[in-house]
């Protein structure tokens, strides 16, 4: 069998498409949606995924507003121009691109919750233990709406989730066993004994382990839907936590880059374009 491929790159341009619709309706309306952006030091990765969140809104219409500091930034400078941000009503909703090495929690928890594009901010995340409505993360979402847009069925699904962190792992167990997906979830990590014993029942596995090629054939029920959400760099490349042969084993496969990353960018889209629809009102 050779999988097909969870396209996330031609899924980001046309869910752009969607949305640069429903941002030209706001614009009628006398309301410009703006994306805020604080990025702290010099990782390359980190200014790619940035450069790249403005080009996008660039492209639909939506405002941008940088706010790039150096690696020397202290955390009462950061806080501040959070606290800018929070303030300025041009800034719909704002995220701080991690990893900033600084206090990370103070630093989201300072976030104004209703400007929480990414999602993350304790508030946000207490709202979706709870099943109340709130702004939702990108990447677990971008996993979900990339099923959803190929027809991948979630429902009654067996899901194995591999990583425990908390912007992947945790939230996407959360969301996915939400009475509107009601999978069945198992949630695997380095305490796991026998993972591939809980790989070989899913219809769904969601790697996020940052394990390069951590998942083989092997461990892959055939057929089954698989999702690349780990990075690792080996000799300067992306390497995800899917080995090559499970495109021979697999249904479906998100490859990494072209997967999961471009979804994480049109969710982003998304909450941003949301958020402006809800403050209109
Ligand atoms: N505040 C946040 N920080 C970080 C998040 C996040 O969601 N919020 N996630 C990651 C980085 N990230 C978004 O910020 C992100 C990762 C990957 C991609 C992407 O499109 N990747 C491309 C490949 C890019 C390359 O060649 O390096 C792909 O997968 O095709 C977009 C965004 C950590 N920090």
């Amino acid at each position: 069998m050779t999988a097909q491929k969870l396209d996330g790159t031609a899924t980001l341009k046309v869910i752009k498409a969607e949305l640069a619709e429903r941002v030209a309706k706001l614009r009628e309306q006398g309301v410009v949606p703006g994306l805020g952006t604080v990025l702290v030091g010099d990782d390359p990765g980190s200014h790619w995924y940035v450069n790249a969140k403005h080009k996008d809104c660039a492209e639909i219409g939506i405002a941008s507003l940088r706010v790039d500091l150096p690696a020397t930034a202290t955390q009462a400078e950061v806080e501040t121009r959070i606290d800018e941000l929070n303030a300025d009503p041009g800034c719909t909703g704002f995220l701080v691109q991690q990893p900033t090495g600084l206090d990370e929690f103070a630093l989201l928890s300072r976030v104004d919750p209703d400007k929480d594009v990414d999602g993350l901010h304790p508030v946000n995340l207490g709202k979706l233990v709870l099943g109340e409505e709130g702004s939702l993360p990108c990447t677990p979402m971008g996993v979900i709406e990339l099923l959803r847009r190929h027809g991948v069925q979630i429902a009654g699904a067996e899901v194995c989730v591999v990583g425990r962190g908390l912007t992947v792992g945790r939230p996407l167990g959360l969301l996915l066993t939400r009475r509107s997906e009601n999978a069945t979830v198992t949630l695997c990590h380095t305490g796991t004994r026998d993972l591939a014993a809980h790989t070989r029942q899913a219809d769904i596995v969601v790697a996020a382990a940052g394990v390069p090629g951590i998942i083989t054939a092997d461990m892959v029920k055939p057929g089954a839907a698989l999702l690349d959400v780990g990075v690792s760099r080996v000799d300067g490349k992306i390497a995800g936590d899917l080995a090559d042969d499970v495109w021979d084993v697999a249904g479906w496969v998100s490859p990494n880059p072209g997967g999961v990353g471009p979804m994480t960018r049109a969710m982003l889209l998304s909450n941003i374009v949301t958020m402006a629809e809800k403050a209109r009102g």
